[in-house]
């Protein structure tokens, strides 16, 4: 863990190593931010990126959706998520799902990717199988863009609870 005086101070390639995955694979992110340094406080280092976020067009928000791996997908049972993106499966319990579960969530994410075009993103470590599932069957119903804005807004949770996993307040 770093203090935020250590990451004011850490050198620019650090930074970005460091930070490069607290948006998924999004380094640039990390480019953007270390620029804003030095931080006050934890909590305006996790308004940067979400700033970042905000000032991207739909096209660039997309790219940033699309980097996101299904939940309980492919990439979960090959074992070639991120370190960051297993642990939160994990945590939502998505490891130990029956085969019922993992066909049903597996549906609902193709037919979330058939309407909308981008993955069904939802912050695994704030839920559980059953409130993942339900935000399946639920999200499905809004619009395209609505699920822009939701989906992103799932990725500044996401990107505050890998922050807080790599920088304490004091
Ligand atoms: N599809 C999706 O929501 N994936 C993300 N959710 C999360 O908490 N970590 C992820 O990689």
């Amino acid at each position: 863990m770093y203090s935020v005086p250590e990451v004011n101070s850490m050198p620019d390639d650090r930074f970005v190593w460091v930070f490069g995955n607290v948006i998924e694979l999004c380094e640039d992110a990390a480019v953007w931010v270390k620029k804003k340094r030095p931080f006050n406080r934890l909590a305006d280092l996790c308004t940067e990126f979400h700033k970042y976020l905000d000032n991207l067009s739909v096209e660039e928000k997309l790219v940033i959706l699309k980097s996101h791996p299904d939940l309980a997908g492919r990439l979960a049972v090959l074992g070639e998520l991120t370190k960051e993106s297993t642990e939160e499966q994990k945590s939502a319990g998505l490891d130990k799902i029956n085969a019922e579960q993992k066909s049903i969530i597996n549906a609902c994410n193709e037919r979330y990717k058939l309407k909308f075009g981008f993955p069904f993103i939802i912050c695994a470590r704030e839920n559980k199988v059953q409130s993942i599932i339900d935000g399946l069957n639920s999200r499905i119903l809004n619009s395209r863009d609505q699920e822009i804005e939701t989906g992103i807004n799932e990725v500044k949770k996401i990107c505050k609870l890998r922050i807080l996993d790599i920088v304490n307040e004091n």
